[in-house]
């Protein structure tokens, strides 16, 4: 049989598995493995006790019962007899808690090991570089953190173990077999050897394609019924939703008959194994008629092979299955392989150190790309900005003004220059102190299906409620707030719909504020700005204006950038002017 898939299911949980996991598993093994051998002890017991009790005067017939019957020196056969089926059936009582005891850690073993799965996924794609966290979209991100660990578990991780204890219960019969009588293992080997290798060859490629487009058509199917929810309105505009839900149905059809079909493949080989046994009897008919015309021999030949047939059966039949399995979910195994290289592992967090921001921070000589982008995105940004200055960014669209601010927020690294704060160059060692102070609010406001004070503290729960208050005010939401029937506790909806596009807003700038953020970093939204929610936003800016805060302001509204020193105009990823809000909205006017 094919063990490629095999080994590489067992190289790949290895990479989850810790040194003191590694040896769990090996002793896992071993305990499966006696309880594999204490299930055949079981089986073979039963059959002679069984013969015993039934035939009278059996005792004597069978050498190792009577010598037991003898050892003990039970003057009744009857009690003796009792007293065996009783022994069987606390022997068979102890066997299956054993057993029970070790699947129960096999199971909490496959529960951590899909654990560290998950940790692993979900480091992987929080640690990735932030462009190419982007490019991969949310729908494949949620498939990869949770849809494919969950397959893997189920499609690999178990199978695995299915596999080893079957193939250890098989290992035990075939051994046994083969000192009983090597004949018969000839016999067995030659019918179900070859019937159990074709059915896998003609099943695996199928599975490993299904599992292949099931991969492509889950994340998909998801992302659809996002889009069908989250662009409820302008999808019902267009009268568009009718077009996406059948997309949605139409993918799911897809998988339900994938799926279907995959289930088929687990049922077929116990139908195949059961015309294989059919055609061991007719070969053993078949080599007693034209080889060996003795009758008795015949005969239990025959019920022997019944015998060993009637418990390999289901061993073979879950090895197959398992082994479909394992080709249906190879895809998560390349999934989970994805994106291990050098260049998506972050280099180790240095050790942190403290960062003052007193007087000044400048970008000298910055410089920035895109991977595989034509020309730069930002080219020699030098900028000088006083503590407490409001300064505002301008430009058409696509001049970087979003890129400086990212690198500003060390999303992205410049590839040449840098940020100072105070003077001192802003490393990766200043992160943690650099994100305490520096707050951003987008232009699409990060909202969670929430209350206000939740969203503004990001689900603190020793919420400092002075703070709160003070955050609430300089974000001009107050009034706002005291007019909601619970207040602060009052829910916003999926994604903040209940909220005007200000309000959102605000919401953003209340967060920021709560952090105690000393730099604020604000990215007006272009679409979402209406007369009324300029206004709303421009009020929380004014108020902000008169505090010690740095402000950066992107604008695309002129008049956002009433109460800025300086505005900053981009273009191509330059700096080309420098300006007055007075100079520039008499240029406008
Ligand atoms: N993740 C990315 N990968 C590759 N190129 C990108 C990425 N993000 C932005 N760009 C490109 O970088 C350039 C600058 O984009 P940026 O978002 O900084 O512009 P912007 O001035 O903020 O535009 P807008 O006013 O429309 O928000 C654009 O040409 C854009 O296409």
């Amino acid at each position: 049989m094919n063990t490629g898939i095999v080994n590489r299911s067992i190289e790949s949980i290895q990479y989850y598995l810790s040194h003191s996991q590694k040896r769990e598993a090996v002793g896992m093994f071993l305990l499966l493995l006696f309880a594999s051998f204490l299930d055949v002890i079981g089986l073979a017991a039963l059959v002679p006790v069984m013969m015993v009790a039934g035939e009278p005067g059996g005792i004597q017939k069978n050498e190792i019962i009577f010598s037991i019957y003898n050892f003990l020196g039970i003057e009744s056969e009857k009690i003796f007899l009792v007293l065996l089926i009783v022994g069987i059936f606390i022997f068979f009582l102890a066997k299956n808690a054993f057993s029970t005891w070790v699947s129960y850690l096999q199971t909490r073993f496959t529960a951590r090991v899909g654990l560290s799965v998950v940790k692993s996924q979900m480091y992987k794609y929080l640690h990735f570089p932030f462009w190419h966290f982007t490019d991969v979209g949310s729908a494949a991100l949620v498939n990869s953190t949770i849809t494919v660990p969950t397959y893997y578990v189920i499609g690999i991780v178990r199978q695995i173990f299915i596999l080893l204890s079957e193939i250890c219960i098989v290992v035990v019969i075939v051994v046994g077999i083969f000192i009983y009588k090597p004949l018969l293992l000839v016999i067995l080997g030659l019918v179900l050897f070859p019937a159990t290798f074709l059915a896998y060859r003609a099943l695996r490629v199928k599975s490993q394609r299904i599992g292949s487009k099931l991969n492509v058509l889950r994340p998909a199917t998801m992302g659809i019924v996002n889009e069908l929810f989250s662009g409820y309105v302008e999808l019902k505009l267009a009268n568009k939703q009718k077009h996406f839900s059948d997309s949605a149905i139409e993918k799911q059809q897809n998988i339900q008959v994938l799926e279907a079909e995959a289930y088929l493949y687990t049922l077929l080989p116990l139908k195949l194994i059961e015309m294989v046994a059919i055609l061991g009897v007719i070969t053993i008919f078949l080599y007693a008629i034209l080889i060996a015309p003795d009758s008795t021999s015949l005969i239990s030949l025959v019920g022997l092979f019944a015998a060993a047939a009637y418990r390999l059966m289901p061993s073979v039949n879950r090895i197959l299955t398992a082994m479909l399995q394992l080709k249906t979910s190879q895809y998560t195994i390349e999934a989970l392989e994805k994106f291990r290289g050098d260049e998506y592992v972050e280099a180790p967090h240095p050790q942190q150190l403290p960062l003052r921001f007193e007087q000044s921070l400048s970008f000298q000589n910055v410089n920035f790309s895109f991977p595989g982008a034509v020309r730069p995105t930002l080219q020699d940004i030098n900028i000088d900005i006083k503590k407490g200055e409001k300064i505002g960014f301008i430009g058409s669209s696509g001049s970087g003004k979003t890129t400086l601010m990212n690198i500003l927020l060390r999303f992205y690294t410049e590839q040449s220059g840098h940020i100072a704060i105070d003077g001192e160059r802003l490393t990766s060692q200043h992160l943690q102190a650099w994100h305490k102070i520096i707050g951003y609010v987008k232009q699409d406001t990060f909202l969670m299906e929430a209350s206000i004070k939740d969203n503004i503290t990001l689900g603190e729960t020793d919420v400092d409620e002075e703070r709160l208050q003070y955050a609430i005010e300089q974000a001009s939401l107050q009034s706002f707030i005291k007019g909601l029937p619970e207040g602060v506790n009052t829910y916003i909806g999926e994604r903040g719909s209940k909220l005007s596009g200000g309000q959102r807003q605000r919401i953003g700038i209340a967060r920021a504020m709560y952090k105690k953020t000393e730099i604020l970093v604000l990215d007006e939204a272009t679409s979402a700005l209406d007369n009324e929610t300029e206004r709303e936003v421009n009020e929380a800016i004014n108020k902000l204006s008169q505090t010690d805060i740095t402000i950066l302001i992107i604008a695309h509204r002129i008049t956002t950038l009433r109460e800025c020193d300086r505005i900053y105009e981009l273009n191509e990823g330059k700096i080309i002017a420098e300006h007055q809000y007075e100079s520039l909205i008499r240029r406008i006017v």
